[in-house]
């Protein structure tokens, strides 16, 4: 029987490099058909953890399961047949800026597949129809927007009907508007195709409004809660209020440790 999550991380341990690691025995499962963001500040291995799912890196140890499948980003012929059903919507996601939108798109489409060019052409204006911009097919890459752009990679990493998709920083430098239209995008897609997604952002109010489960990590890839975003909103938990209400200050202190300020500033008689 196949396992209600599509994803399981199963004590995974992390480092680039043997001094550090970036994540530390972190479990985690990810629900079929959901959702899910996992939330947490800069550097806590968000990212990383995308990696290790897309087999770019391999854990230290633990394992990462696909569909119930070892990933194992050492072994390269059953790493393109998994990545094919994946779709990986990357920060910086470059799209080729000589090429035109439809030609991006289809890209995917002429390379994994020998689909004959009247298909790719339904498929691809099918792709930019979800994303709102099959009319701007004949545009080229540096004639479009910001927002539109973030759309156009998203019909790329649609192209191949991906079971898992991966966001990393969705919402990341866009205007209120476009980020609602991305937000609304993502539970769409993942509704209509029946795909999984994962999320990874700052941005609480958006993923706590698409979201069907939701990850706090801190540094080191510490689970500080998951679940429903209900229950993360409603936490009475210092360190979740802190970072669900965006405050400065809290369990995560606003300064980085230092000497005191009398120390540092030779200051006598001044409390510290
Ligand atoms: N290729 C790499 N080589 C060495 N260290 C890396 C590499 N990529 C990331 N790191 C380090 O690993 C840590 C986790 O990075 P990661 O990008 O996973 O965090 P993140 O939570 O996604 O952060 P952000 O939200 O800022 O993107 C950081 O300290 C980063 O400097």
């Amino acid at each position: 029987m196949k396992s209600d999550s599509l994803i399981e991380i199963d004590r995974v341990t992390f480092g680039y490099d043997a001094r550090r690691k970036i994540l530390s025995d972190l479990s985690l499962r990810f629900g079929r058909g959901k959702v899910t963001s996992i939330l947490g500040g800069s550097g806590c291995g968000k990212t990383t953890l995308l990696r290790l799912i897309g087999g770019s890196n391999t854990p230290d140890s633990g394992e990462v399961r696909f569909d119930g499948e070892k990933v194992d980003g050492r072994d390269r012929e059953k790493m393109f047949r998994m990545r094919r059903r994946m779709g990986m919507l990357f920060q910086f996601g470059a799209l080729f800026t000589d090429l035109t939108v439809f030609d991006n798109v289809a890209f995917p489409l002429r390379e994994h597949t020998d689909l004959p060019e009247a298909m790719i052409r339904d498929i691809v204006l099918m792709k930019l129809n979800a994303v709102g911009l099959r009319g701007a097919a004949k545009l080229r890459i540096s004639e479009v927007s910001g927002g539109m752009a973030r759309r156009i990679a998203l019909a790329r990493a649609i192209a191949l009907d991906p079971e898992l998709i991966m966001y990393d920083e969705p919402f990341a430098g866009l205007d209120l508007i476009s980020m609602g239209v991305a937000a609304n995008l993502i539970r769409t897609l993942n509704d209509v195709t029946g795909a999984t997604s994962l999320v990874i952002s700052h941005d609480v109010p958006e993923c706590m409004a698409i979201s069907d489960y939701v990850v706090l990590l801190a540094p080191g890839g510490r689970i500080v809660a998951q679940g429903v975003p209900a229950d993360l909103m409603n936490s009475s938990d210092a360190e979740v209020r802190q970072f669900v209400k965006g405050e400065p200050d809290g369990p995560v202190k606003f300064h980085y440790p230092a000497p005191t300020l009398a120390e540092d500033f030779d200051l006598k008689g001044v409390a510290p």
